[in-house]
């Protein structure tokens, strides 16, 4: 399974280097088959001695190799560390940075002419969600306009937008209704990502569909999140 960690605008070069490197020993020393993916700040990328499981990426950048883009990072910034994946489309782009549709396809084609693993987020915000179901497919299938679907490193995160940080998780029944869903049409690996923590962890992840999860607030903690890839390791799918 895919245990992905968002650091958002947490961590300093410093403490991310410290988190990462206990994270590498914990997954050597537990020989854990977890998929881990920590997505860092682009001040804390660097060329860390990758366990073949743990891949350090990036949660954002233009898409541009290079160029006259002032205060952005486009992939040349990305290769010097080796990223090899990327976080596109995530919620807080879309709303609090007013990223368009467009701009998150025109990311993931470049990402994907680059070979680049993407984990693509959608997620519905609480006024889409108290429509239905039916609503909450709709506006969830209008966020893969222009993005190949069929790309075979594109991992799809749903993260219902009123889950994100705020401790309300969605329901059991919401998330295996939203990824069954999501699976009739898609063959990505798909993750659930809003307020997952070490309690609830376990029940999520015996989801059908669910192939992993993308943890923001919960997995700031060292010591947690090793706990999450534990509880992963001991669910059997
Ligand atoms: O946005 C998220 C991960 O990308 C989820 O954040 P929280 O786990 O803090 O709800």
């Amino acid at each position: 399974m895919i245990i992905a960690s968002n650091f958002k605008t947490n961590y300093t070069r410093g403490s991310a280097k410290a988190f990462i490197q206990a994270i590498q020993a914990f997954i050597a020393n537990t020989k854990s088959e977890q998929q881990v993916r920590i997505f860092a700040p682009f001040t804390a990328l660097d060329r860390f001695d990758e366990v073949e499981t743990l891949k350090v990426g990036a949660q954002n950048f233009y898409p541009v190799q290079n160029g006259s883009f002032t205060g952005e990072i486009g992939f040349e910034q990305l290769e010097e560390f080796g990223i090899q994946t990327v976080l596109i489309g995530h919620s807080e782009r879309r709303h609090i940075l007013k990223e368009s549709q467009s701009l998150s396809a025109q990311k993931y084609d470049f990402a994907k002419a680059r070979e680049s693993e993407i984990i693509y987020c959608i997620g519905e915000p609480a006024e889409i969600r108290v429509q239905g179901i039916d609503a909450v497919m709709s506006y969830l299938w209008e966020q893969f306009e222009g993005i190949d679907i069929s790309y075979d490193k594109l991992i799809i995160a749903y993260e219902p937008v009123w889950a994100i940080g705020t401790g309300l998780t969605a329901s059991l029944e919401d998330i295996e209704e939203v990824l069954t869903r999501l699976r009739d049409k898609l063959c990505a690996p798909l993750l659930y990502g809003g307020s997952v923590k070490v309690e609830n962890i376990e029940t999520i992840l015996h989801v059908n569909a669910c192939d992993g999860v993308l943890v923001g607030t919960a997995s700031w903690n060292e010591n947690a999140f090793c706990e999450m890839i534990r509880i992963a390791d001991n669910v059997k799918k």
